[in-house]
């Protein structure tokens, strides 16, 4: 089992003294066994009896709950490291790759496959006991008596062969379970990202709950069933057959005469003492069967050492004079849209303005010209230099269309600035509303508008050289837009801010010193006549 090996690969000393201790454990409960047969009633006195069969059950008690505390610290303790790596790597992913995964997928990693993996640990000590103790208790049947091992062996092989088909079949539906999760952690996602047109919709809520939702739910139940039930069958069928073994020993003792009716009581007393914990680690196999499957589809979806060498960030001169971006292309996954091939360049402290139709890819623009999505041919230079993705990031603040609001607006006392925090909530008419206290936005319940002015403030914050907006003004009001563009872009631009705006306003491109368009997937620069013709055609269509 490759979770098992990992974690043997990662602590092999640890889990060696494991195995130790329940090796010693189990020897203990065997010891006692034999021991209460043999010498309890020969002690001198019933006292000491008692006081030596209380000493060796602390003694068991204290090993046994030694060998599954090690057991369960060190599961959480690898828990924690995967988790916090996964966490890393996620956030360390190219987008491009995160969203071809798709949110389900990733939210059931992080939720129900870690979970998984931890519930595997848990009982991974009963296990693990279970099968040690079985080991031990076999040798001790061994010196017994032989042939009546071997019976017991035969038996015990039969037995576990039905019961190993049955859990195989356990494994299968656990598989179908996993698919399903991942159905309805999207299912949650609409049903709380949709909730207000689920409300006012009935009709679309009943055929989402119907269809999409309880087609999840119902393939999640109908397979965890056939799971549950074919691990249940697999408990009872070994349960039963231990039992039977027993009336077979005392048959072989009785009417065969093999061994005495003594150790015929012996072997009982073993049968009985190892029947719970090994029928314990029967019912969790199952468990330890999800962690492993979870654990793949963890390594299968963010295999470890995957991510991309990008290379270091090129520190760029703050004196930067020129980007360019040449004959670069991106296309999505499976034929999608394609952007490209384009060629742009950028001189700093230019205003661009990026236009054209829905759907004809400025959003994905930005997205490639920041180096968020890689790029399929071509490459960007500063300077005549060639830089990498993660140069380029480091110069761009982006205010997305559906921006992400952090609360925290310098990340160190030291960075904090809180002058141009001041102002920046006054140029942006929020300082009636919000205030930056201690680093923090004292408030993010706010309109769509005013989402995108604090998205504004946050992207300042960040002091980068290139500032890209995408339809940054839509949600304003004609009033704040105008200002946006006849006050605000013209003093960014005077700090010295290089504006990368992607626009449909044609009132106000005019603001820019060269306007590109985008048609289909492919970008080209408008002649200072051909701006105004755009504005005045889009004005027109309106
Ligand atoms: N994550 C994605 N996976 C696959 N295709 C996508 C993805 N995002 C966008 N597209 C496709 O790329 C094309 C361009 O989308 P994009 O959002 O870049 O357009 P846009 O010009 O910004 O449009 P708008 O003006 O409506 O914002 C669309 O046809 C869209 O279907």
């Amino acid at each position: 089992m490759q979770l098992l090996k990992t974690i043997l690969r990662q602590h092999t000393l640890a889990f060696i003294a494991i195995i130790l201790l329940n090796l010693l454990s189990a020897g203990l409960g065997i010891a006692i066994i034999s021991w209460i047969n043999h010498g309890l009633l020969a002690e001198q006195s019933l006292a000491l009896g008692i006081s030596k069969m209380l000493g060796l059950l602390l003694l068991l008690l204290a090993t046994t709950l030694g060998a599954q505390w090690c057991l369960t610290t060190l599961g959480h303790q690898f828990i924690w490291r995967k988790r916090s790596a996964m966490v890393w790597q996620m956030m360390n992913t190219p987008i491009a790759t995160l969203e071809a995964k798709g949110e389900g997928e990733l939210l059931a990693l992080l939720g129900p496959d870690i979970r998984n993996i931890t519930l595997a640990f848990v009982r991974l000590p009963e296990l693990i006991q279970g099968i040690v103790l079985a080991l031990v208790a076999m040798g001790y049947l061994g010196y017994l008596s032989v042939p009546v091992l071997l019976i017991t062996i035969g038996w015990l092989v039969v037995t576990f062969t039905l019961g190993y088909k049955m859990v195989s079949k356990v494994y299968q539906h656990i598989d179908k379970v996993r698919g399903y999760e991942s159905d309805l952690q999207s299912s949650f996602q609409v049903v709380i990202q949709g909730r207000k047109e689920l409300a006012l919709n009935p009709a679309r809520a009943k055929h989402f709950y119907d269809t999409h939702y309880q087609a999840a739910a119902m393939g999640y139940k109908q397979n965890i069933i056939k799971a549950d039930s074919y691990h249940l069958s697999a408990i009872n069928w070994s349960n039963i057959m231990m039992l039977g073994l027993i009336g077979v020993i005392f048959l072989l003792a009785e009417s065969q005469g093999w061994i005495s009716m003594a150790v015929a009581t012996s072997f009982s007393l073993t049968i009985l003492f190892m029947r719970t914990p090994l029928l314990q680690a029967i019912g969790a196999y199952p468990t330890l069967l999800s962690g492993e499957l979870a654990y793949k589809k963890i390594n299968e979806l963010l295999p470890e050492k995957s991510l991309p060498k990008e290379g270091k960030t090129q520190k760029v001169k703050d004196t930067w004079q020129q980007l360019r971006w040449d004959n670069i292309t991106w296309q999505y996954p499976d034929k999608g849209f394609e952007v490209g091939p384009l060629s742009m360049t950028v001189t700093r402290g230019e205003t661009v303005f990026i236009i054209g139709t829905n759907g004809s890819g400025k959003s994905t623009l930005s997205l490639l010209l920041t180096g968020l999505y890689p790029m399929a041919q071509g490459h960007a230079y500063c300077d005549g230099q060639a830089i990498n993705a993660k140069s380029l990031m480091s110069l761009f603040s982006v205010v997305f269309t559906k921006p992400y609001l952090f609360e925290t607006v310098f990340l160190e006392p030291s960075e904090a600035d809180h002058a141009l925090a001041a102002e920046w909530l006054m140029r942006l008419q929020l300082n009636n509303k919000i205030t930056v206290d201690n680093h923090q936005l004292s408030t993010l319940s706010l309109s769509a508008g005013q989402s995108k002015r604090v998205a504004l403030l946050l992207a300042m914050a960040e002091k980068r050289d290139i500032l890209f907006l995408d339809e940054w003004a839509a949600e304003q009001d004609p009033q704040f837009r105008r200002y946006f563009y006849r006050e605000l872009l013209p003093w960014l631009k005077q700090l010295g801010k290089t504006l990368l705006i992607i626009s449909h306003d044609d009132d106000y491109f005019d603001v820019a010193d060269r306007v590109y368009e985008m048609q289909q997937g492919h970008l080209r620069l408008l002649s200072a006549e051909e701006s105004r013709q755009a504005a005045r055609a889009v004005i027109s269509q309106s």
